[in-house]
């Protein structure tokens, strides 16, 4: 067996310019205190503004660094900004900050990602960061997180959507060690329909992980994260190397050309590690040496797994892309999934017994905070490389 293994342990970082990473409390600091209050590693300092200062809405013309983000994210009135309370930080992505919101009008607890305009133009990421929301906004499936709302200020970039209160499926994982086959098999049905209907639609995901994975209230799942989502019609070729290292499949590894497959390699990496509690392959510094692992292993599966599920693994991590399983029918005929129903309804009739069962509970949120359009100070740190 070549098969390296990682067991459950910190998130691993999607393959994007870097930054930092390390962040405290510091939403608890914004509320309890009336200076910037910096974001560690970022360069960025949070300001909290009282609705009298909330800065005007450009005139016209507009300021470039407005019109650069329409239409994607039009101008918000500041009123409607005001309407959110900050409830507590959730996560710092490598793009943005998360940040759980009481959206006071609709009385409904929603995720706000707050990315800095500065950021995404120093990183060149304005036509993903676009297309991120475009793709968001095109689709509707009930294992994929919708979107709420998008919308700009002066400095940073807003993406809301439902805040999922069940946390996402690494942190589930991480407590369970490992998933029973038959939970493998219901979370393996939720993905397959989910990538099949986004390959349908001619889009390819780019970052299917554990991380990006979010579970709703009855432990289903729900598909987020499309930041790194593009548009790729039937029989057209992607050659962008990126997504998580630990997930990518070797035609990414090596700049491609690559298609909607490695969504499917992708998904194989996931189920291995969900079914055993360790990666196939242990993470590399880079997609080179990563490349070298993966061409080295042979992703074998653990004895313990059933023929049936070392069979689907075998299957979806395969370095052909074109031998690869990557059709509904594949799936449907396959002996892993016999007596699976791949119908959406069906499979959430049920709440997933592993993610409702009682975990220790959340540290509570801090007093609420009025949510004012962060007029933040984005002055970066001296010294800092470009881009990133
Ligand atoms: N709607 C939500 N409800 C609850 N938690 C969320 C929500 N959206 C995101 N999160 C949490 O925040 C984390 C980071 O979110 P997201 O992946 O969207 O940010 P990102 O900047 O694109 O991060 P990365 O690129 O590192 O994956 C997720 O792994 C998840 O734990």
């Amino acid at each position: 067996m070549g098969a390296t293994s990682s067991g459950p342990g910190p998130a691993p970082a999607p393959v994007r310019p870097p930054q930092g990473r390390a962040v405290g409390s510091w939403v608890r600091a914004l509320l309890g205190r009336a200076g910037p209050v910096p974001v560690p590693g970022s360069g960025l300092a949070l300001a909290p503004r009282g609705p009298a200062e909330e800065p005007p809405l450009p005139g016209w013309p507009l300021p470039q660094l407005v019109s650069l983000f329409l239409p994607e994210f039009p101008v918000r009135p500041s009123a409607r900004q005001q309407q959110l309370k900050i409830l507590g930080f959730v996560a710092k992505g490598s793009f943005g900050t998360i940040l759980k919101v009481l959206d006071c009008g609709r009385e409904k607890v929603c995720a706000v990602k707050v990315v800095p305009k500065v950021e995404v133009l120093r990183r060149d990421t304005l036509k993903q960061c676009k297309e991120e929301v475009s793709i968001q906004r095109q689709v509707r499936h009930p294992f994929v997180h919708g979107l709420g709302d998008s919308w700009q200020g002066q400095r940073h970039l807003f993406i809301m959507c439902t805040y999922c209160s069940t946390g996402d499926l690494h942190a589930l994982w991480r407590a369970a060690g490992r998933f029973t086959e038959a939970t493998v098999r219901l979370f393996a049905a939720e993905l397959v329909l989910v990538l099949v209907y986004l390959h349908d639609l001619g889009i390819v995901h780019r970052d299917v992980k554990m991380e990006n994975i979010l579970l709703d209230e009855r432990g289903h799942l729900k598909l987020t994260d499309f930041g790194l989502s593009r548009h790729l019609r039937w029989g057209e070729r992607a050659h962008t190397i990126c997504g998580t290292l630990q997930y990518m499949a070797p035609e990414v590894l090596s700049g491609g050309p690559y298609s909607h497959a490695a969504d499917w390699w992708s998904l194989g990496v996931l189920l291995f590690a969900l079914a055993s509690g360790e990666f196939p392959v242990a993470p590399a510094g880079d997609h080179v040496a990563m490349l070298e692992r993966v061409k080295q292993s042979s992703y074998e599966s653990p004895p313990a797994l059933s023929p049936a599920l070392a069979r689907l693994l075998a299957e979806l991590l395969c370095h052909n892309p074109l031998h690869r399983l990557r059709y509904l029918h594949h799936f449907q005929g396959h002996p892993f999934f016999r007596g699976v129903t791949f119908d959406a309804d069906l499979l959430q009739k049920d709440p997933v017994a592993v993610a409702v069962a009682p975990r220790p509970p959340e540290q509570p949120p801090p007093d609420p905070a009025t949510f004012a359009d962060f007029a933040c100070d984005l002055a970066a740190p001296p010294g800092r490389p470009w881009p990133g």
